[in-house]
């Protein structure tokens, strides 16, 4: 993202998010990521407005790190990585009757980035960061009651968006990228916290889980809107 040559939109509305809490399920390490999911089996916990044409489920949220705070972000401003970004994954299920078909159409899924920069201890995040010891192989999973991810969305309503894809495979053009401009402040308690988790699965050689995110792509003919001026 290029401050500069975002364009203002002003017929984007603010975003809509409605989350219920008691709709999360579990958290788990799928061997790329850590990742809370959902139960989106009805429209429980949405979003809508913004650049969006129907309103999206909840399905997970996971994140994306680096080994060191200069990198970790897959996305930047004006060149500046974050140390991490939170990827708030939400599909189409007016249009789409599963997940997976939505994740092969253009409108089919919405993903809220947030990034992470280095400062305040953040206490919502706190709440996963002391699951993560329980789920540090490939593959463990453990129940996770109530959790509102909104406590991890900034209150400032200004975002950017634009048309791209999933950023691991299938790769599938069929997000609507919604990039908050606000960050929000973690420790570096809370960062190393994630660097601590494994790619690799109980008994093998261990892998930290560090550099988690997908290189820079060119933005070739896009254009990013942002929601303010
Ligand atoms: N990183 S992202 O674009 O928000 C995103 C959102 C929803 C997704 O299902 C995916 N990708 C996904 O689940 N891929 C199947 C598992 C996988 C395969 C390879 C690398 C990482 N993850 C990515
Ligand atoms: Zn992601």
């Amino acid at each position: 993202i290029q401050w500069r040559d975002s364009v203002y939109d002003p017929f984007l509305k603010p975003l809509k998010i409605s989350y219920d809490p008691t709709t999360c399920l579990h958290i788990w390490n799928n061997g790329y990521s850590f990742l809370v999911e959902f139960d989106d089996s009805a429209d429980r916990s949405i979003i809508v407005g913004g650049p969006l044409e129907n309103q999206y489920r909840l399905k997970q949220f996971h994140f994306h790190w680096g080994a060191i705070n200069e990198w970790g972000s897959e996305h930047t401003v004006d060149s500046k990585f974050y140390p991490a970004e939170l990827h708030l994954v939400h599909w189409n299920a007016v249009v789409y009757p599963t997940f997976e078909e939505a994740v092969m159409e253009g409108n089919g899924l919405a993903v809220i980035g947030v990034f992470l920069k280095l400062g305040a201890h953040h206490e919502g995040l706190q709440m996963l960061v002391d699951a993560l010891p329980a789920i540090k192989h490939k593959d463990a999973v453990i129940e996770f009651d109530v959790f509102d991810p909104s406590c991890l969305i900034p209150s400032c309503p200004d975002y950017w968006t634009y048309a791209g894809s999933l950023t691991t495979p299938p790769l599938t053009e069929s997000v609507t990228w919604i990039i908050k401009k606000q960050p929000i402040e973690v420790d570096e308690n809370q960062l190393e916290a994630f660097r601590m988790l494994l790619f690799t699965s109980d008994g093998e050689e261990e892998k930290r889980m560090v550099d988690n995110f997908r290189p820079l792509q060119p933005l070739m003919n896009r254009t990013v809107r942002s929601s303010f001026q």
